[in-house]
């Protein structure tokens, strides 16, 4: 910014050094000088003005100052000789050549000025856009397993019940919980303990399709909502969820290898379901599953739970 002063400090001084040359010629004003004359020089100058405060007050890179700023001192400069040139009768080869070089240059820098701040606006603007996806996918986001986090669940819930009532499609819902998962954090510590969510996190992920969205719910538990797949399916689905995560081996000490199982329950939205209904059969079913020996898939329909609950 001190630089970009300086500049303008640089222009005033050659400015007078210009008024200094003129006066030194021998010239005669015009007596012919009229209103408009007047009236379109002031605004001319007028013009300037505004163009170098706007010019110094936007926050413009070095790269987008530079060619304005020397555009801008180029057309003034050619526009001193022209404003000469209307006030007297003076004959000064100088001049001319001042203002016709001055002018097709400066209005070269400022075409290339322009573009740039153009370019760098869209630039920033693109920038913007992306860094607002990226926080948006943040705060839906679990950050151990970069799975979609239980915030979000309600509301893709909601819509995804409300896509497949409007268009009578079938959804499920998968309620994962993994086996004695406390003595694990008990034996090997928390830090381990995170690593077989994480992983786990990993490995939904693999199994699954891309319309279908998975959550970590709590602390070891996951839920995943499967647009358009029918309980059948789903329990296939979550049979292969098991395994994958069975096949796992982690390592918590050296040479000590440990897999843990999870308990899975499922369910199918019905036609009176309300989301909390779902939700609450599929967490009945997994429950079901930990009472009958833990490590397996358990499905409930509507009358099924009617008759548990
Ligand atoms: N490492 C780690 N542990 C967690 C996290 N969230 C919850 N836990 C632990 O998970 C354990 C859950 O234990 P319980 O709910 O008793 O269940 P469990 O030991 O898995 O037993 P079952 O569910 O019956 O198989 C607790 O010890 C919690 O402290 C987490 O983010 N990281």
């Amino acid at each position: 910014m001190r630089y970009r002063y300086t500049a303008i400090i640089l222009c005033i001084v050659i400015t007078l050094l210009e008024l200094v040359y003129w006066f030194s010629l021998d010239f005669k004003f015009k007596v012919d000088l009229s209103w408009t004359d007047i009236i379109s020089e002031s605004f001319i100058l007028l013009f300037n003005i505004v163009l170098i405060v706007v010019i110094l007050r936007a926050r413009l890179s070095d790269l987008v100052f530079w060619p304005l700023f020397l555009g801008f001192v180029l057309l003034f400069f050619s526009g001193v000789p022209d404003l000469i040139d209307e006030i007297t009768q003076i004959d000064s080869l100088f001049l001319s050549a001042q203002e016709n070089i001055g002018y097709i240059l400066g209005m070269l820098m400022m075409t290339l000025g322009f573009y740039l701040w153009g370019e760098e606006y869209r630039l920033a603007n693109h920038r913007l856009l992306q860094s607002e996806k990226k926080y948006k996918q943040l705060s839906i986001t679990d950050s151990l397993t970069g799975l979609y986090n239980s915030g979000y669940f309600f509301n893709v819930l909601s819509s995804e019940i409300a896509l497949a009532r409007r268009y009578q499609l079938s959804l499920s819902l998968i309620v994962m919980d993994i086996d004695d998962f406390k003595s694990h954090n008990d034996r090997y510590g928390h830090i381990e303990g995170d690593k077989v969510i994480a992983a786990m996190g990993h490995e939904i992920k693999a199994v699954l399709r891309e319309i279908d969205k998975p959550f970590r719910y709590g602390g070891e538990e996951f839920v995943i909502l499967l647009p358009r797949t029918n309980l059948y399916t789903t329990y296939t689905i979550a049979e292969r969820i098991r395994k994958a995560v069975l096949a796992i081996e982690f390592e918590p000490k050296p040479g000590e290898v440990v897999k843990k199982s999870v308990s899975i329950g499922v369910a199918e939205l019905t036609e009176e379901d309300l989301p909390q209904l779902l939700v609450a059969r599929a967490d009945a079913a997994m429950y079901l599953a930990k009472r009958q020996g833990k490590n397996r898939v358990v499905s409930l329909t509507s009358e099924e739970h009617m008759q548990i609950a």
